[in-house]
């Protein structure tokens, strides 16, 4: 559904996005990790239609979306900072999507009052910010997109909001095959939403993955032997990370968990544990297989 080719973008000297390649499924969550500055917010908008590409192609159902005004109609960025028009309230702001919007869905609309629950004839900018949060979602919804790209989405939301939120983004993607593209930081909020995950860094995309797939593949360590073990006993296993604890060692790898247990149970270990790791854990080792500085912070 979503095709990106080779795509480039720089701001004067800066290359923010260094040919990036993305195929995204049509009713699929792809989640958009990264370091600061990486080029994920570049790399949105230009998916979006808000920035043009320098180079490469972003085809939406086989089209350019750049100045694409039927699929503008279809597709909702919520940025990380919301705007609403200066002494809007809810219901003028509903007006507005609704004549943008040819999707509004004015039954959606109302019994999304039942979730978010605040006075549809408040000005959005006396609210708090977790309430204008809730009014951008609640509004974006009611468009009935079939793209929704989704940029820090949960900043500010309390942990029940969240929830609803989330039930809310896959009930649309089961129930009408909406297609979300999410960039977050909070990898613990999106690891249970994500069937796809890329991470960035300097511009370039370095990994790109089924969750299941990245979540099975990379491991957690803990072993201990009871005399001298040779130093080849894991050779052959891709190692992200290696620390010594008196006689535990920690080992993060890569690999098939059943080929690392058979392999290591030969060596005939006095403690051995292979733990799955957390989203958030596997972002950390993996950014730091490409160089990203992350000494003092592993526990
Ligand atoms: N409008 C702009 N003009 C000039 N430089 C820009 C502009 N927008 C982004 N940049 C630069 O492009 C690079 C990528 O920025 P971008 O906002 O895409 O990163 P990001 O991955 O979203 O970062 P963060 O996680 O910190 O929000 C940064 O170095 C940033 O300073």
């Amino acid at each position: 559904m979503i095709e990106v080719r080779n795509i480039k973008k720089g701001f004067d000297e800066l290359e923010a996005v260094q040919g990036i390649n993305l195929h995204i499924k049509k009713g699929s969550i792809y989640g958009l990790l990264g370091s600061n500055g990486a080029g994920k917010t570049t790399l949105l908008k230009m998916i979006a239609g808000i920035y043009k590409q320098d180079s490469g192609e972003i085809l939406i159902s086989g089209e350019p979306i750049f100045e694409n005004v039927q699929w503008k109609q279809r597709i909702i960025f919520l940025a990380d900072s919301l705007f609403f028009f200066p002494n809007s309230t809810i219901k003028q702001a509903a007006q507005f999507y609704k004549s943008m919007y040819v999707n509004w869905n004015e039954e959606r609309f109302q019994s999304l009052k039942d979730v978010f629950n605040i006075d549809v004839n408040k000005k959005v900018h006396r609210l708090s910010k977790g309430m204008q949060r809730q009014v951008s979602f609640w509004l974006t919804l009611s468009t009935m997109p079939d793209i929704l790209i989704l940029d820090e989405p949960f900043d500010g939301l309390d942990a029940v909001m969240r929830q609803k939120v989330k039930n809310l983004l896959v009930q649309d993607v089961a129930e009408r095959e909406m297609t979300i593209l999410i960039s977050s930081h909070n990898l613990r909020e999106v690891e249970d939403l994500c069937d796809q995950v890329g991470i960035l860094h300097h511009g370039q995309l370095r990994i790109e993955k089924d969750l299941d797939d990245l979540k099975s593949d990379v491991h957690k360590i803990q072993v201990a032997f009871k005399q001298e073990v040779p130093a080849v006993f894991l050779h052959g296993f891709d190692i992200l990370y290696k620390e010594e604890r008196g006689s535990v060692r920690l080992y993060i790898v890569r690999g098939k968990q059943d080929k690392v247990t058979s392999h290591i149970d030969t060596f005939h270990p006095v403690l051995f544990d292979i733990l799955p790791l957390t989203l958030e854990e596997i972002f950390i080792y993996e950014m730091r297989d490409v160089g990203y500085a992350i000494e003092n912070i592993l526990v």
